[in-house]
């Protein structure tokens, strides 16, 4: 059954015309994920790529094709089957879980839902970032209104998640995520609670950000937003990296 549906899965197309030089920030090689509950049937599937330092890039696929189990094998949320994961030189197959609160620090996070804290203010939200990683007074008075600038809501430090709009709720959470400059930013459907106005704004933010050198990776279903950027993407397709493509384009139909 297995091998029958990777017959009918298309060859991976990859566009070699402009390899991205550097070093790479993250590197999967041969990586197969199998949930117990679901053993014939693989989340991930041998899967090899790397991503280099700045890129901007999108990871696309039908719903359950294995984004969300990319992500959290990235974070070490879980680990792999089999294969080797490295993100910059750490090898996270092997990592000792003390090193991975550390891990973390280098990786920004920003989700569909926002994950604010609702009795927080604004100010509030960004500064537990630093808080909870032993950051100082001084520190965090200097960087949290500067994030805050960066993203757009200098007018709006003292408010409450609640009295913002989404688009707004969706800056301050990419502000707690970059406020520690982090060398990665990961968003998982960072668009899909907002309208397409707002989303474009959301992009131009994330894109503003990987200019000052943040590689940033985006899971997304927002097929005008991947067509209109043409950024390189990756795409899943039941596990199987199928495409891997500069200046790609969505390329499902949905
Ligand atoms: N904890 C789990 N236990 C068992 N199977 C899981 C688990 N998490 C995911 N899966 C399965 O792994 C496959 C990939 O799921 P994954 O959530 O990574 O896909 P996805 O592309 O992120 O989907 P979506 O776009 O809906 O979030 C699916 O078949 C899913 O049912």
């Amino acid at each position: 059954m297995a091998s029958q549906l990777s017959q009918s899965l298309p060859v991976l197309e990859v566009d070699e015309t402009s390899a991205p030089l550097g070093t790479p920030v993250i590197t999967f090689d041969h990586v197969t994920k199998v949930y117990p509950a679901q053993p014939n049937k693989p989340a991930l599937n041998d899967v090899s790529l790397q991503i280099f330092a700045g890129e901007f890039l999108f990871l696309v696929g039908h719903s359950g094709s294995g984004k969300s189990t990319f992500i959290r094998l990235l974070t070490r949320e879980i680990k792999p089957t089999e294969g080797k994961i490295y993100v910059a030189d750490e090898d996270l197959t092997t990592m000792r879980n003390w090193r991975v609160p550390y891990l973390r620090r280098n990786i920004g996070c920003v989700f569909q839902d926002f994950k604010l804290l609702p009795n927080k203010t604004v100010f509030e939200n960004v500064a537990f970032a630093l808080e909870v990683i032993g950051k100082s007074r001084h520190v965090i008075k200097t960087q949290v209104p500067e994030v805050l600038r960066l993203v757009g809501l200098s007018e709006k430090l003292n408010s409450y998640p609640d009295q913002l709009s989404g688009g707004q709720q969706q800056r301050v959470s990419i502000a707690r995520a970059i406020v520690n400059r982090p060398p990665l930013l990961i968003c998982d459907e960072p668009t899909g609670n907002l309208d397409p106005q707002t989303s474009r704004g959301i992009m131009d933010l994330l894109e503003r950000i990987n200019r000052t050198g943040t590689t940033v990776l985006i899971a997304t279903h927002d097929r005008e937003m991947v067509d209109n950027m043409r950024r390189r993407v990756i795409a899943l397709d039941r596990g199987h990296l199928t495409r891997d493509q500069d200046r790609g384009v969505y390329g499902f139909d949905v």
